[in-house]
C-alpha cells in the first residue's frame, strides 16, 4: 500500500503499472468502453491466451486482487481457489447467479454488482415484450415486410392490453417497474415474491401456481436461485391456461423451457415474450418456428446510456477497492 492508500501503485502510469484486473470473457461493456477502463487498469484477457484456464490463472495466482465479470460468465469455486490474492469480483450484472456466493463468503472476497442499474431499461423491455405479444407487432412486421398484406393475406385481431390481469413474479426493483409502468396502462397488477410488500397494495400470492391461475399473463423479473430454478414447471404453465401469457426478463432456467416450448406448441398457453434462454445464445428451434412468440437477445439490460453509467459504476468499484475505500455498490453477502 501507497501513501495514497492504493494497494498497488498506479497514479503515474508511465512509472507504475496499472493494477490487474482479470477478465474471464469479454464483457458486453467491453465492446464499447475498453479503451476507457483501460486507461486505469491492465486487464488480464484469460479468453485471449493461448493457455488452458487453469494454467492461465496459476500463471497470475498472485497478481490478481480482482475480477472484472459479467451476466453470463461462471466465476467458480476452482476459479476463486486458484487465485489466493482475490479480494473483489465486480460484475456488471445485477444477478448474481453465475457467482459462487458461498465461496466468496468463506473466503472474505468483496463483490460489487450493477444493483438496480438497469431495471427501468429491463422494464421497458417486459412491457414492450408484452405489447407485441399482444398487439403481434413483430409478427405484423413479418405481415408485410413478407408481402402478405399486399397479397390480401389475413392477419388475425391482437388483444386489449388495458384492464389485464398481469402477475408479477419477483416484486424487486424490476418487477416494481414494471408494475408503475403497466398500472398507467390500465392493467390489474397481482404478485409473487419471497416476502408480502408493504408498499404496494397490490393482491399478494405467495403460491406461483395460484398467482398463474388468477391472472392472464405471467412476468418473470425474479433472480435465478436455487429455489428459482424451473419455478415456472408444467404445472404453473397449465395454472396459466389456454389464454395465458409468459413474458421472461429474468433468467432463462426460472422456467422450464422444454415444458414451455411444449405448452406453446400444443397450444396449452397462448404465447410467449422472451428475453432469456436457458442456453444461451441457443434458442430452441421450435421456438423461432412459432408466431406467438416474441424474442429478443437477452438485450434488456443494455442500453447506450445505461452501459456509459455501468462503465462509471465499474470503474468506481475498482477504485473503490484499490485505494481502500468502501464499494459503490456492494452484494451484501449474508451469513
Ligand atoms: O441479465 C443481466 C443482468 O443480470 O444484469
Amino acid at each position: 500500500m501507497d501513501c495514497n492508500g492504493y494497494r498497488q501503485e498506479n497514479h503515474d502510469q508511465n512509472l507504475f503499472p496499472k493494477p490487474k484486473v482479470l477478465v474471464l470473457e469479454p464483457p458486453p461493456v467491453f465492446k464499447f468502453h475498453e479503451d476507457k477502463l483501460s486507461q486505469k487498469f491492465h486487464f488480464l484477457k484469460a479468453w485471449d491466451s493461448p493457455l488452458p484456464l487453469d494454467q492461465f490463472l496459476t500463471t497470475h495466482a498472485h497478481s490478481v486482487q480482482a475480477i472484472l465479470s459479467h451476466g453470463t460468465c461462471p466465476v467458480t469455486t476452482n476459479t476463486i481457489r486458484l487465485l489466493p490474492s482475490l479480494g473483489l469480483i465486480v460484475t456488471t450484472s445485477s444477478g448474481l447467479n453465475q457467482i459462487d456466493l458461498q465461496e466468496c463468503r468463506r473466503r472474505g472476497v468483496s463483490v460489487a454488482y450493477a444493483g438496480s442499474l438497469f431495471s427501468a431499461d429491463v422494464a421497458d423491455i417486459a412491457v414492450g415484450l408484452l405489447i407485441d405479444a399482444l398487439r403481434k407487432i413483430s409478427a405484423g412486421n413479418h405481415y408485410v415486410t413478407q408481402g402478405l398484406w399486399a397479397n390480401n393475406g389475413d392477419f388475425s385481431l391482437g388483444s386489449k392490453l388495458g384492464g389485464r390481469k398481469v402477475g408479477i413474479v419477483g416484486l424487486g426493483s424490476i418487477g416494481l417497474e414494471v408494475g408503475k409502468r403497466l398500472e398507467s396502462f390500465g392493467c390489474n397488477i397481482l404478485y409473487s415474491s419471497r416476502n408480502k410488500k408493504s408498499s404496494v397494495s397490490y393482491p399478494y400470492y405467495s403460491n406461483v401456481c395460484e398467482l398463474a391461475a388468477n391472472c392472464e399473463v405471467l412476468i418473470i423479473c425474479c433472480e435465478l436461485n436455487d429455489q428459482t430454478r424451473h419455478m415456472i414447471n408444467k404445472e404453473v404453465l397449465l395454472a396459466s391456461g389456454k389464454k395465458g401469457l409468459i413474458i421472461n426478463v429474468g433468467r432463462g432456467a426460472i422456467i422450464d423451457e422444454q415444458e414451455m416450448v411444449r405448452c406453446l406448441i400444443q397450444g396449452e398457453i397462448a404465447g410467449a415474450g422472451l428475453d432469456v434462454f436457458e442456453n444461451e445464445p441457443h434458442v430452441p428451434s421450435e421456438l423461432i418456428a412459432l408466431d406467438n412468440v416474441v424474442l429478443s437477445p437477452h438485450r434488456a439490460v443494455h442500453t447506450e446510456e445505461t452501459l456509459m453509467a455501468l462503465v462509471e459504476l465499474v470503474m468506481g468499484n475498482l477504485e473503490a477497492f484499490f485505494s481502500n475505500k468502501p464499494l459503490l455498490s456492494p452484494v451484501i453477502l449474508d451469513e
